[in-house]
């Protein structure tokens, strides 16, 4: 059964109390939290502050995805404001391996993420130092976007991978996650799903929680 982080960008921003209160009563692991900042990617969503008031009553693994350019300016604010994993992305990293182990020497469960258009090789010399691969299946910056088809066969790639170098990160997936395609993402070999709208969007958000996880 895969891991489900359900993603607080879909949800209600007047009622986000709400939202965090039903993941805690549903059977996600992971909260998700998207924090964009209009510079690598066009949207701007939420930065510590937010989540600082999140991780008071969240009881779920607060999952950061950073979209912002040199994440680790913030990765001190980050972690004091309550992240239990912090994903950056190897876009926007030159000096990746570095930021990686400062993650890891906070304390912290350091994730790579990736985008769509940078091939599974890329984390060849990467992929044993990380504890996650965030597998972008959508171009990041907004919620609500398709699944972008490629992905499954990357997940494969990013799969073997791990076997071949003898590592352990967990695969997770973001964007276009939905009832319809989970189970063959699952297939694929993710460990970890990401669903922002499908979560929020759903008449029952635990019950698709649910269902998700037993994709
Ligand atoms: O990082 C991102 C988007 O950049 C994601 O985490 C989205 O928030 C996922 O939303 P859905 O595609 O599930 O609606
Ligand atoms: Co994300």
């Amino acid at each position: 059964m895969a891991i489900i982080a359900p993603s607080l960008l879909a949800a209600n921003f007047l009622k986000l109390q709400e939202a965090v209160e039903m993941v805690n009563s549903s059977e996600a692991e992971w909260l998700h939290l998207d924090v964009m900042d209009g510079q690598f990617v066009p949207n701007i969503s939420f930065g510590p502050m937010v989540i600082e008031f999140v991780k008071k009553v969240t009881t779920k693994v607060c999952d950061v995805h950073l979209m912002i350019e040199e994440p680790s300016r913030y990765f001190e604010q980050f972690k004091k404001t309550g992240a239990d994993h912090i994903n950056i992305h190897i876009e926007t990293c030159p000096r990746l391996h570095q930021d990686i182990q400062q993650i890891k020497a906070m304390g912290l469960k350091a994730g790579v993420a990736i985008n769509p258009h940078s091939p599974a090789w890329l984390l060849s010399d990467i992929i044993r130092d990380v504890d996650i691969v965030l597998v972008m299946s959508v171009n990041p910056g907004f919620g609500g976007q398709r699944f972008i088809p490629h992905t499954i066969d990357k997940i494969k790639e990013i799969k073997q991978l791990i076997v071949e170098k003898d590592a352990h990160a967990l695969i997770n997936i973001d964007g276009g996650v939905t009832l319809e395609n989970a189970a063959e993402i699952v297939a694929a070999g993710a460990d970890a799903l990401v669903a922002g709208s499908t979560v929020f969007g759903a008449k029952d958000p635990v019950a698709a929680i649910h269902k998700l996880k037993n994709a």
